[in-house]
């Protein structure tokens, strides 16, 4: 967990923000805030904006409008990515690396101890056994596993999880929900999007509703 980070602060706070394309609204204005220990349910049908959203909170995206604040001070892009671990759907592994390369190359650039036990990690996420496979062998909900176990390593306070539970099993369903029990244990938060066929996490849950999508005229 970021310890610089200060801790009487939402980690995670957002007014008036808005995102359009092409002079068309996505979303917003939007004003929520996320304590430490919290989890945001962003809720949605399909089109809603929910992935908009997440991109601007992980700084891929620059929002139209609005200030967002990390424990407290206001953050551009760059700081929204360095505060944040994004999960989206797609992976972002590198198709010809192994798993285990994967994890070490995400643990360089997360700047991760040397001697995290790798090998463990995928385990963690039931991957053992998956050592040497390249990314592009495995599986939609293995490539979801692989991508649970890269943010681990992230050791960042804020998850930003793009409908984590699609493509799981009911006990990737479970790990998702553990992980995310035991971040928010240590004092991090979560903002995971579902457009409603999922349950939520079992952690103190807010939810916050994107109006339907508008049908192109
Ligand atoms: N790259 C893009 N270029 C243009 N329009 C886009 C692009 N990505 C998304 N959109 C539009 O932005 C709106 C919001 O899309 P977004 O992916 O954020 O919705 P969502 O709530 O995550 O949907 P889903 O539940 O289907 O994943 C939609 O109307 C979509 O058509």
């Amino acid at each position: 967990m970021d310890a610089s980070l200060p801790a009487d602060e939402p980690l995670l706070q957002a007014r008036g923000l808005c995102f359009s394309r092409n002079e068309e609204p996505v979303f917003g204005p939007l004003d929520f805030e996320l304590g430490r220990g919290q989890a945001l349910l962003v809720l949605g049908g399909n089109g809603a904006g929910k992935t908009t959203l997440l991109r601007v909170l992980a700084g891929l995206l620059a929002a139209g409008a609005g200030e967002v604040h990390l424990a407290g001070q206001p953050v551009d892009r760059d700081h929204l990515a360095r505060g944040s671990a994004y999960l989206g759907h797609l992976p972002g592994h590198k198709a010809e690396l192994s798993t285990l390369e994967n994890l070490e190359f995400a643990r360089a650039l997360a700047g991760a101890p040397a001697g995290l036990d790798l090998a463990a990690a995928l385990a963690r996420v039931g991957l053992a056994g998956y050592e040497d496979t390249p990314a592009r062998r495995l599986s939609a909900g293995q490539n979801k596993r692989l991508g649970l176990a890269r943010l681990g390593l992230q050791r960042a306070p804020l998850w930003l999880l793009d409908e984590p539970y699609a493509n799981l099993d009911l006990e990737g369903i479970a790990l998702v929900n553990r992980l995310i029990q035991d971040h928010v244990a240590e004092g991090g938060a979560v903002l995971l999007t579902t457009h409603g066929a999922y349950a939520a996490p079992p952690v103190p849950v807010r939810t916050l509703e994107l109006a339907p999508a508008r049908r192109p005229a």
